[in-house]
């Protein structure tokens, strides 16, 4: 399994509140119709332990590009005055152009993906508050760099016994400091995956290579700089996918204030 996927990444689009139990959490109400945000592709980071070769930054920048690999090896930022959640979620990563798709049918996600992965949408949750009060756009809140750790992808091959439907098997788990604080299975998901795919190419038409993130179950939780991360995709009981970070304190000249 590799990280060269994530070269080929031109977007990555995320759905909001498809999980009841995390919508109540957070005391938002649940949207009439599926809605999507973006976060940029600079928002990549991989594990340390994906590569021999750290990825080699100028001082003081926090992104400066994938390795040869497609790695990103490097730790969670967390930005001064921010205070950063983890929200555990499956990866889709599409193969093909989808555009304007009437009608999907859950056999069809096997043939649009060319595999899984495993994610944290990190949230800045102080700065998505403000921005949700004032009416102000969510990029910040969701786009920080190093804002999506990710795993290597699972191709799809490995799953092919349950290629009619992919909805039910997976299961991602996010511990922190060794406490379990989310584990939920996407059967729980309020718009299962060929709606969200379909939905999508309705308005943004996707890409090959493009990755969906398919929101969140309950849990979600700060993290802070000396946090250790540890995620876990489950195909059933089988383990797909470990991953770990550690979180530091971001560089640069960056502080949350009020807009
Ligand atoms: O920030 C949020 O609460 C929306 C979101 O990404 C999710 O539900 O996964
Ligand atoms: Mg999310």
């Amino acid at each position: 399994m590799s990280y060269n996927y994530l070269k080929a990444a031109r977007k990555i689009v995320c759905i909001g509140r498809n999980y009841a139990a995390h919508i109540k959490e957070l005391n938002n109400s649940t949207p009439k119709q599926p809605f999507f945000f973006l976060k940029p592709s600079s928002s990549i980071v991989t594990p340390m332990s994906s590569s021999l070769t750290k990825t080699m930054r100028p001082a003081n920048s926090s992104y400066n590009g994938l390795n040869e690999d497609g790695t990103n090896p490097g730790p969670i930022f967390i930005p001064r005055g921010v205070k950063v959640h983890h929200e555990i979620e499956l990866a889709l990563i599409v193969n093909k152009y989808l555009s304007n798709v009437t009608e999907m049918k859950p056999e069809e996600v096997y043939d649009s993906i060319s595999g899984v992965a495993l994610a944290l949408d990190l949230t800045a949750r102080n700065v998505q508050d403000e921005a949700k009060k004032k009416g102000l756009p969510w990029t910040i809140s969701k786009g920080f760099d190093t804002f999506m750790p990710i795993s290597t992808m699972v191709p799809r091959e490995r799953l092919s016994i349950y290629r009619s439907n992919l909805q039910n098997i997976f299961r991602v788990k996010c511990s922190v400091n060794g406490k379990l604080r989310q584990d939920g299975s996407t059967d729980l998901m309020l718009h299962p995956l060929h709606k969200i795919l379909q939905h999508i190419s309705t308005m943004i038409s996707l890409e090959p290579g493009d990755i969906i993130l398919t929101g969140t179950p309950a849990g979600v939780g700060e993290l802070k700089p000396g946090d250790n991360v540890h995620c876990e995709l489950l195909q059933n009981n089988d383990k797909l996918i470990d991953m770990k970070f550690e979180c530091e304190n971001r560089p640069g000249p960056y502080e949350f204030k009020e807009t």
